[in-house]
């Protein structure tokens, strides 16, 4: 196995770090190449992601990514030019971030809960294209566009993949969208829910508008199985989804080109908590649950088991004495 490693800015490093020693210890033969993409490579070249960089990431099977984005670099530099870039260069058009709430595991949510789903969010499209502008800027009179694309091709792959899952799980997908004011694009994604439905008659579809989907996510998370929507709201829907599978720091996800062309990046659903960076404080188990993820993505469904089984076993004893980044590892690689 060929793997890239970007370890990226703030906790990223200290995450990914765990996360390879897991896979190293399953995949002894993994080659592995750090890239040092992120905030330290800006500040010393100007770069964020040079067509060689590309070039040299599709030489690889698989992309393990900690995070990106750094207080000394403005807003959306880094976020933009670098990872959306790099999202949108290898059509990663499936963001797939499962939430699942292990035993022993406390969710912030009252009462005993039953929560087991995936959000697959489109990776391509959506608000995030930087498809807008801002004219009289620093005027009192600043106007500021940020337009949504949403192409049929787009949403036709990124819903038939849900379908899928959907028809490998519970049988049941959810369309996410705000159809009752985002009328156009919403009229396409229901559309085509509608359609793709008809290739997959034992799955049942259901609708919610985003925001009450909120409310349902904190009242009722049980009634998901897939959830699929656009790439602004799934990354809003699968911090709060995070959030009631007990924390941030367990959610992963993947970023899947599902055609094979190119190389997919696994990396935790957080950011690079520069609140918490440098301290040995991150949980690594969402960057360990997505190797598990990068794992399963190639083909080694028992090692991926393996890494969520021994997560499992981690996060039922650990309770709510956690311990450092490091202990954490150390736990799970012991377990494993
Ligand atoms: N995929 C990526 O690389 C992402 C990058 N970002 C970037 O990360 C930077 C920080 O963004 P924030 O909005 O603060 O989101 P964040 O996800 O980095 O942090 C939000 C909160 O969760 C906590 N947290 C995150 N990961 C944790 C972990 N593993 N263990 C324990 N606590 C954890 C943080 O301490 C913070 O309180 C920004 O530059 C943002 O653009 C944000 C989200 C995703
Ligand atoms: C920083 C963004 C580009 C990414 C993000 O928040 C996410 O994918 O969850
Ligand atoms: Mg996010």
């Amino acid at each position: 196995m060929k793997l890239a490693v970007i370890p990226g800015d703030g906790i990223g490093p200290e995450v990914v770090e765990q996360a390879l020693r897991v896979l190293e210890k399953l995949h002894p033969d993994v080659e592995t190449t750090e890239f040092d993409f992120g905030a330290r490579r800006y500040h010393s070249t100007g770069e964020l992601l040079t067509d060689d960089d590309v070039a040299a990431l599709r030489e690889h099977d698989a992309i393990l990514l900690g995070a990106i984005g750094d207080p000394s670099v403005p807003s959306g530099v880094l976020e933009r030019g670098f990872l959306l870039k790099l999202r949108f260069l290898l059509d990663h058009h499936v963001n797939l971030r499962p939430s699942v709430l292990y035993d022993g595991v406390a969710s912030p949510l009252a009462g005993e809960q039953d929560i087991d789903f995936v959000v697959v969010r489109e990776g391509t499209e959506g608000p995030y294209t930087g498809n807008g502008g801002a004219i009289r800027v620093g005027t009192p009179h600043e106007v500021a566009t940020e337009v949504s694309v949403n192409t049929r091709y787009g949403i036709e792959r990124v819903v038939r993949d849900a379908f899928a899952r959907a028809q490998q799980r519970s049988k049941k997908l959810t369309l996410v969208h705000k159809t009752n004011v985002l009328t156009f694009a919403g009229s396409m994604w229901a559309r085509t829910v509608d359609e793709v439905a008809t290739e997959f008659p034992e799955v049942s579809v259901d609708y919610c508008h985003v925001d009450a989907a909120m409310i349902y996510l904190v009242t009722d998370p049980s009634r998901f199985d897939v959830i699929v929507t656009d790439n602004l709201f799934g990354d809003i829907v699968t911090d709060l989804a995070a959030a009631v599978s007990g924390g941030i720091g367990l959610a992963a996800s993947g970023n899947i080109d599902a055609t094979g062309t190119n190389p997919s990046m696994f990396e935790p659903v957080h950011g690079s908590a520069p609140d918490i960076a440098g301290r040995r404080l991150a949980d690594p188990t969402a960057a360990i649950l997505s190797a598990a993820l990068l794992l399963r993505h190639l083909g080694d469904d028992a090692g991926a088991a393996r890494i969520e089984a021994a997560v499992a076993a981690d996060v039922a004893a650990r309770g709510d004495q956690r311990g450092s980044t490091t202990e954490v590892g150390d736990r799970i690689l012991e377990s494993l």
